[in-house]
């Protein structure tokens, strides 16, 4: 079995990089079945809601992606609100979905169930 997403780290990404294939994208989406594929402006991307019971615990988690972000040179859309921190992943060089958007979308449910 490949190593967990998680456990992976993003790739330098760069115009030209492989986007994710039709084949590969059932077994990525199998292990970060809390992320919604949605497309926008057809740009394919992942997304989670995640919900809290306060504006200052959302925000303290909205800093957590933004580390996670950081450090591995790879950054999603941030929509914060109260209540409710909104987690989109996507590679903006590709316009579409890379591997890394897999790994981010694990490592940020590993950084956020641990709090
Ligand atoms: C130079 C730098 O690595 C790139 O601009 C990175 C930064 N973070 C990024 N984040 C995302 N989501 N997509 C990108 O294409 C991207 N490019």
């Amino acid at each position: 079995m490949s190593a967990e997403l998680n456990q992976l780290q993003c790739e330098a990404c760069r115009a030209g990089a492989p986007q994710v294939s039709d084949e590969e994208l059932p077994e990525l989406l199998r292990q970060i079945p809390d992320w919604q594929p949605i497309v926008v402006d057809g740009v394919m991307q992942l997304q989670r809601v995640y919900t809290f019971r306060n504006f200052k615990q959302a925000w303290a988690a909205s800093n957590k992606v933004a580390e996670l972000a950081e450090q591995e040179g790879h950054h999603p859309a941030l929509l914060l609100e109260w209540g409710k921190l909104t987690i989109t992943w996507w590679t903006h060089a590709i316009g579409g979905l890379h591997k890394n958007d897999f790994i981010c979308a694990a490592k940020t449910d590993a950084v956020l169930s641990a709090q």
